[in-house]
């Protein structure tokens, strides 16, 4: 290997057991390309850390896998399934009960306590309000939220926050939680809090994850990091390189 060049392989783990996939998506917004044939595949439980230059695709590749945005060609894949075929219904039943999502901004809802807010998504998945609340409550202690589960967004520090968004991404025990810039509003330090407790809950209930981020030292976290270019996933560097 030359010296001046990162370690590069196939965006693919050498398996055949894929828990979510891309395969040759093209994407456009009206006359701009977004994904130009991106391919990806994710097997379970792994974490993937996808980074690249702004503008690159990123989000809009997380976007499709997650069957938010429709691929005008390819296909996505989750637990052998097509994704980007399959009617509204079934994909927002996908989103609400096999996915979780973070955003760069929490996005709580502001009206709601920190303890509701991570019960909201059992609760929409049918639990009983008891159930659901005290499910949520177990979360604030995992993740060092003691005491602040009847306080509103306006009065979470931005960390905290985002680890009330983690819990109410993980609380439905999801099989793929979907990441976009989990850490990219937060300083280096509280960034990295959330990156590890994100890392250890995803392994602890073998849930798998897709994030998208700016930051190296966020990457390194991951299992595996792929490089999106002008819409096409274009090299993979082993994860854990940087200390
Ligand atoms: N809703 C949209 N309408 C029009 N163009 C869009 C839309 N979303 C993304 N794009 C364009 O598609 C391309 C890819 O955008 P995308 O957000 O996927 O990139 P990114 O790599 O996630 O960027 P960043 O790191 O800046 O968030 C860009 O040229 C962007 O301007």
């Amino acid at each position: 290997m030359s010296g001046d060049s990162r370690p590069t392989a196939p965006a693919t783990p050498d398996t055949d057991e894929f828990l979510v996939e891309a395969r040759e998506l093209v994407l456009s917004f009206g006359q701009t390309p977004a994904l130009r044939g991106a391919n990806l595949a994710v097997a379970a439980g792994e974490i993937v850390a996808i980074m690249g230059p702004s503008g690159s695709g990123k989000s809009t590749l997380l976007h499709c896998l997650a069957g938010i945005l429709t691929p005008d060609a390819g296909e996505v894949r989750f637990d052998g399934q097509r994704v980007d075929t399959m009617r509204e219904t079934g994909r927002s039943a996908l989103r609400r009960d096999r996915f979780g999502f973070v955003f760069q901004f929490g996005q709580l809802v502001p009206e709601l306590t920190a303890l509701e807010n991570v019960a909201l998504p059992l609760l929409l998945s049918g639990a009983r309000r008891a159930a659901a609340l005290t499910e949520a409550r177990s979360w604030f202690a995992r993740l060092g939220l003691d005491g602040l589960d009847g306080r509103r967004s306006g009065e979470l520090s931005g960390g905290q926050a985002q680890r009330v968004a983690l819990a109410r991404a993980l609380v439905t025990r999801p099989d793929v939680l979907f990441a976009d810039e989990p850490t990219g509003s937060l300083d280096s330090l509280t960034g990295e809090q959330v990156m590890d407790l994100l890392v250890t809950a995803a392994r602890e209930q073998h849930t798998t994850v897709v994030l998208v981020t700016h930051e190296p030292r966020v990457a390194a976290c991951a299992d595996r990091e792929v490089m999106v270019r002008d819409g096409k996933v274009t090299s993979l560097s082993v994860g854990r390189i940087a200390s």
